[in-house]
Parts: C-alpha cells; sequence; structure tokens
C-alpha cells in the first residue's frame, strides 16, 4: 500500500471538551488505485486529508506513505515526506499571480535543488498530459479557471509522487469541466501508478473512480 492510515484518531480542542474528527479510521491505498472520499460537510473529509499529508499528526494510531511510518517523524522528515512522495491538488489554484505555466512546475524541481534546465524537459511533458501543450508561457489571468486548475494538478506531479491527495477539484468548475478534471486525475492515477485520494461532493465524479468510501461523524465506511 503507497498510503494506509491505521485506526487513526484525531481530536481538536473544543472549548472544555475535545471534538473527534477522525475515530478509529482505516485507510488503505494502492498504486493505480483512484478513491474518493464523499460525506456530509463537518463529517472529517478534510482532516482526513490533511493527517495522510502528514499536515496534521494524530492523536493515536499509525500513518505511512511509500512504505515508511511517518506517525512519529519530525518537522524535517515531514516537509521531506511532502516534497518527494506526496502530491496536494487544493480546491482553488493556488497559482503564483506572475509566474508563467511552464514556471509553476520548474518551482517545484527548484525545491528539490534541480535546475530549471535539467527540469523543463519533465515539466512540458506533464504540462502536455494534461492538455496545456501550447499554453506553457500562459500566466494564471490568461488561463480559464479549469486550466487553471490543470496546471494546478500537473505542478502537484512535478515530483513524480505516490500519493496524491486532492480536496474538491471541481469545485470551482462547471459540470463538464469538471468531469474533465475527473477524468484526468483518473488517468494520471492509472498511467502513473498513484495512490489517490481525492474528496468531492459532486456524485458525477464517482463512477469514475475505483473505491468510494463515505465519511459520517469522523467514521469511515464503505469500499470496494
Ligand atoms: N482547526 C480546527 N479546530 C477545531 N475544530 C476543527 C478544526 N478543523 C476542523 N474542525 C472540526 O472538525 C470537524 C471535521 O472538519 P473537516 O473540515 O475535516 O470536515 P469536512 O468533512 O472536510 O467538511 P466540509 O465538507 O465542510 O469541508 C468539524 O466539526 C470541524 O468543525
Amino acid at each position: 500500500m503507497t498510503l494506509k492510515l491505521t485506526d487513526v484518531v484525531l481530536t481538536y480542542p473544543d472549548g472544555d471538551r475535545v471534538l473527534t474528527a477522525l475515530d478509529h479510521v482505516d485507510l488503505a491505498v494502492a498504486p493505480g488505485e483512484f478513491t474518493a472520499v464523499v460525506g456530509p460537510s463537518g463529517s472529517g473529509k478534510s482532516s482526513l486529508l490533511a493527517v495522510a499529508a502528514t499536515l496534521i499528526r494524530p492523536a493515536s494510531g499509525t500513518v505511512s506513505v511509500a512504505g515508511t511510518d511517518v506517525t512519529d517523524a519530525g518537522q524535517a522528515a515531514r516537509t521531506r515526506i511532502r516534497r518527494d512522495h506526496i502530491g496536494i491538488v487544493f480546491q482553488q489554484p493556488n497559482l503564483l499571480p506572475s509566474l508563467t505555466a511552464l514556471d509553476q512546475l520548474l518551482v517545484m524541481a527548484h525545491l528539490t535543488g534541480t535546475r530549471p534546465a535539467a527540469a523543463a524537459p519533465r515539466a512540458r511533458e506533464l504540462l502536455h498530459a494534461v492538455g496545456l501543450a501550447g499554453k506553457e508561457g500562459r500566466r494564471p489571468h490568461q488561463l480559464s479557471g479549469g486550466e487553471r486548475q490543470r496546471v494546478n494538478i500537473a505542478r502537484a506531479l512535478m515530483n513524480a509522487p505516490g500519493v496524491l491527495l486532492v480536496d474538491e477539484p471541481t469545485s470551482a468548475l462547471d459540470h463538464q469541466r469538471g468531469e474533465r478534471i475527473v477524468t484526468l486525475l483518473a488517468e494520471l492515477t492509472r498511467d502513473n501508478g498513484l495512490a489517490t485520494v481525492m474528496v468531492t461532493h459532486d456524485a458525477s465524479a464517482l463512477p469514475l473512480v475505483d473505491t468510494v468510501l463515505t465519511m459520517t461523524d469522523g467514521r469511515l465506511t464503505g469500499g470496494r
């Protein structure tokens, strides 16, 4: 399993009490598997992604990414694991306004110490794979919402992660554009052997994934 959460409990302080956001959650995603997580607002979906992304440490349970137990890893080790093994795509493409599509990807390579000249072929290949051939020189304001989300996805894949975590990728898009983005994510998951987890409210996305899990009050249920 590329991503494995075992018996994870996550709590937040809530006045005098504690709120249990994740209640003994198990999640295992294999390479090439596209998993969707659905569930009501406030049920714990974003918290699940944050724990899987090693951004929050759970109160108990274990988190393993690419075969490494990261539960007790320190800050520096977590940052390295995120950089090298995890791609993250948020709802709104948080692109840098002054950079071209190509440069948005080269910034990621720079974080691993790769020179732009060495990274450019992969960046171009990824932009091509997400349907942006010919638009490498455009800045965010010269791209549509769907195209910006495609840059966002390509950027998340720049450092060849094994795990892709996606939070509501279609919420800023119309139905047709949203469906194309989810189709793209399914293709990328298969072609690159990614363990992909996507939080979504979009029921039309579900036929395109391998596994649908439901989060209810911090409990994760369902599966194949
Ligand atoms: N930093 C925090 N501090 C305290 N409580 C929090 C914090 N973040 C989230 N919560 C609470 O934890 C629970 C789960 O929140 P989470 O954001 O994971 O839900 P969600 O399913 O992603 O919701 P939505 O679909 O509305 O984005 C909610 O009750 C929320 O109010």
